[in-house]
């Protein structure tokens, strides 16, 4: 069944002049462990490992950007790619977005791709982070976070933009959008995709105190669909995937896209405007010593 021509004006609108890009291997193919037939083939590149399973139509998806799944412009880019070659072929239905890294699920934006640089790279990469959302977000596939670690800010921003999400019980896996804390702003489609999830009165409180929930609360919160023991999240997220796979694809679809469209064209309207802030904002010299301060913070942070 064809998508909708929402569906398909929406993708054909996504840009993506940056995707080829330094240090990116992308393509390999290689045999899984003990696979031999297509289906138990494993692809993707240096920090995407994709592991699908042609017989279910699922494939598992894993960051692996040690040490904390810090979302690089090369992560970023290959993310789309690897998500844009899955959604190309017919044999996939489902995603399930976790991480290889332990501990992490993602650490949000990579903060030495605005630390220090220039206009131009801040704007390429926020460019790339915009790529990423629309396309997670727009996605025709089910995509299911399997989140088996901590997740905040952007990392939260991936999990919110997948259809449903399973987090593991660890009190130190917390999720939310913490970007106040650092002295910056979510950008208003990060603020629309924690409104569509949570609501407006427990987005406004947890925007403007940066807060990071654990799971009890974000599953009370809403930010998350199970809370599980973390040796059950990836059957947990397989049961979730055979709930939304059991729907037909074209209703499926059709109603996600009819959830999420005017969310989505928001940004694509006024993508450069977007661009632009981001790049001024973070490029004040005020913005850049916070930036440094946290960064230094988070190293210091260690042993
Ligand atoms: C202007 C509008 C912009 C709005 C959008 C903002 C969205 C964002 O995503 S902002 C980024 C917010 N992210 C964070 O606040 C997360 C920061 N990181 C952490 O809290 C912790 O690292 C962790 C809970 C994710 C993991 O803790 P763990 O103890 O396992 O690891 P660490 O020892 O803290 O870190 C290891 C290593 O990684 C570096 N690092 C951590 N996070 C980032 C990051 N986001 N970008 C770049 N680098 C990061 C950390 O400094 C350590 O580096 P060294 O090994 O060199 O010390």
């Amino acid at each position: 069944m064809a998508l909708a021509s929402g569906v398909r004006f929406a993708e054909r609108a996504l840009l993506r002049p940056w995707a080829l890009l330094r240090g990116t291997t992308l393509g390999r193919t290689e045999p899984a462990a003990g696979g031999g037939g297509d289906g138990a083939r494993r692809f993707g590149s240096q920090r995407v490992l994709v592991e699908p399973d042609a017989a279910s139509g699922v494939a598992v998806m894993k960051l692996r950007n040690p040490p904390v799944n810090a979302l690089s412009l090369e992560l970023l880019t290959e993310l789309v790619i690897s998500l844009e070659k899955l959604e190309n072929d017919k044999t996939f239905r489902g995603v399930i977005l976790t991480s290889d890294c332990p501990r992490v699920f993602c650490a949000g934006l990579d903060l030495t791709e605005i630390c220090g640089r220039n206009p131009a790279h801040c704007a390429e990469y926020w460019k790339a982070m915009q790529e990423l959302w629309l396309r997670t977000y727009l996605s025709s596939l089910v995509l299911v976070a399997a989140i088996n670690g901590a997740c905040p800010a952007g990392g939260c921003i991936i999990a919110l933009s997948c259809d449903c999400r399973v987090l593991a019980d660890n009190p130190k896996y917390r999720i939310g959008l913490n970007e106040t804390l650092l002295g910056i702003i979510a950008p208003f489609w990060l603020k629309d995709t924690y409104v569509n999830t949570i609501g407006h009165r427990a987005s406004e409180q947890a925007l403007q105190l940066g807060s990071l929930f654990p799971p009890a609360e974000a599953l009370q919160v809403g930010l998350v669909d199970q809370v599980v023991p973390e040796d059950q999240v990836q059957s947990t997220a397989l049961s979730e995937m055979a709930r939304w796979l059991a729907v037909p694809d074209h209703a499926r679809q059709l109603t996600k896209n009819m959830m999420r469209k005017a969310t989505a064209d928001r940004l694509l309207r006024q993508r450069d405007a977007d661009t632009q802030n981001f790049v001024s904002f973070v490029c004040r010299d005020s913005i850049q010593k916070s930036l440094q301060a946290y960064l230094e913070k988070l190293r210091q942070r260690k042993g």
